[in-house]
């Protein structure tokens, strides 16, 4: 893997000739989480997608980059809906980005990685053979799949009841760990856990809120976590 950039989004947006923000200046850092949170239709998913280059609709005028050249190629993103192709198995789903690059599919790889993610003796199932929550592990061993500095990740433990979440936002930590990654998320206490950098997206720009001591994956009954998860959780219902 190639050195991870940082990333950096400024100026205003419209989307649909709504204004969405305006003059709001987001740097990401390299090399680690990002966490970003706010109440729901503030803009979150179209930052993300503004990172991937996939913000169609959304006009922005400022600055969308990173510190060491053009983004394109080098980012991976998992969206809110996990996109799975229906018609393939979860082998074929875990290799998908590869063979549309013309690349061979590393299946061994794909196989470890559903295994990792509590799939192992699904890879032959099809996506409508799968619960949400198997669904949305099979979305993030995609996205792990791809070897990519900068991952985009939109509410990626959603689906998850609380002891898979845990594992795998500890899982996800440990193999996107040294990689830029930006992740969007409802659950203040995940952003206690996993960020290294906390921000909050609100209509009036977006805010850094300092994180706990400690390098991620914090643990959950940690009494620095837990007090972060309430401080942000009180903030997230001012907004809201
Ligand atoms: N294709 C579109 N056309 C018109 N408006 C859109 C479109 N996509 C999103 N929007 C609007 O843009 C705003 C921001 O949407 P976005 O999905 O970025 O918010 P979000 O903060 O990620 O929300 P949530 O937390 O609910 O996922 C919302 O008001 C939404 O209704």
């Amino acid at each position: 893997m190639t050195q991870p950039p940082a990333l950096s989004l400024a100026g205003s947006a419209t989307i649909g000739g709504e204004p969405l923000f305006r003059d709001i200046a987001f740097a990401v850092p390299a090399g680690r989480w990002t966490c970003l949170l706010g109440p729901s239709g503030v803009g979150k998913t179209t930052v993300l997608r503004l990172f991937a280059g996939l913000a169609t609709g959304v006009v922005h005028e400022g600055t969308c980059a990173a510190s060491d050249g053009p983004l394109a190629g080098r980012v991976a993103l998992m969206a809110q809906d996990d996109l799975l192709l229906p018609w393939l198995d979860l082998i074929g789903n875990a290799t998908l980005g590869a063979r549309l690059r013309g690349e061979a599919a590393d299946t061994a790889r794909a196989r470890e990685v559903l295994a990792a993610v509590g799939l192992a003796g699904m890879f032959h199932r099809r996506p409508r053979e799968l619960s949400g929550g198997q669904r949305q592990r099979a979305a993030l061993a995609r996205t792990l799949m791809e070897d990519r500095p900068v991952v985009l990740l939109d509410e990626p433990f959603s689906a998850l009841d609380a002891r898979t979440r845990a594992q795998m936002q500890e899982l996800t930590a440990r193999l996107l760990a040294g990689r830029t990654v930006l992740l969007v998320t409802h659950d203040p206490a995940e952003a206690a856990r996993l960020g290294d950098v906390i921000r909050i997206m609100t209509e009036d720009g977006i805010e850094e809120v300092p994180p706990p001591p400690g390098a991620p994956p914090r643990p959950v009954d940690d009494e620095h976590v837990l007090w972060a998860q309430a401080s942000l959780l009180a903030r997230l219902r001012k907004e809201s």
